[in-house]
């Protein structure tokens, strides 16, 4: 198996930046709470292909609704790999539980950008049966699989990139 990336936590101010921007109403001590007990992504098997991350927080989605999670994951991926994310299954076939993106791309280069490489994800539970899900604290909710990628022969991309979403067509 080829060992090509490494999961680490983004700064604690970072991470409180991007934890009070999201939830207006949280507090420093708060995100402080959660940023310590953050934990790595994790494989649950020899066999499995995909990194669990885990709920910072406790939250409970109605059908219909979104949130928006800063994971406080960043991750150093070789050139030449790319990390996708999807929902774990489980949440997947209960509640329909989706990205808003679809799948979460993370870019070897975002590692490097002005925001740590701070890995977000928007949640959508699209229940079609009425059904609210509540997730606790620390519980898997999506799932990373590092996957290598090629370029066109005559790929001649020199731009580099500082930004999470959408920052290379601000340029
Ligand atoms: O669910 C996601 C998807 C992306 N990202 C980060 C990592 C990725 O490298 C960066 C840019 O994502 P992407 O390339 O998919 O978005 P874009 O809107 O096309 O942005 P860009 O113009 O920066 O490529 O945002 C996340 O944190 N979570």
């Amino acid at each position: 198996m080829q060992k090509i990336a490494k999961f680490e936590k983004v700064s604690k101010k970072q991470f409180v930046q991007d934890w009070l921007d999201t939830f207006t109403t949280a507090t420093q001590a708060e995100a402080i709470q959660i940023y310590d007990q953050l934990q790595l992504p994790k494989r649950a098997t020899i066999g499995s292909a995909g990194y669990d991350f885990f709920a910072p927080q406790s939250f409970i989605l109605k059908p219909g609704e979104s949130i928006k999670i800063p994971t406080g994951i960043r991750v150093q991926i070789a050139a030449g790999w790319v990390l996708k994310c999807y929902p774990r299954s489980g949440l997947g076939f209960k509640y329909r539980l989706q990205f808003n993106n679809t799948v979460g791309i993370i870019d070897s280069d975002y590692y490097d950008s002005d925001n740590e490489g701070h890995i977000f994800c928007k949640l959508l539970n699209d229940s079609r049966e009425e059904k609210q899900l509540s997730l606790t604290q620390g519980e898997g909710f999506m799932q990373g699989i590092f996957v290598e990628y090629g370029i066109t022969v005559d790929d001649e991309v020199d731009q580099l990139r500082n930004g999470g979403f959408g920052s290379t067509s601000k340029q």
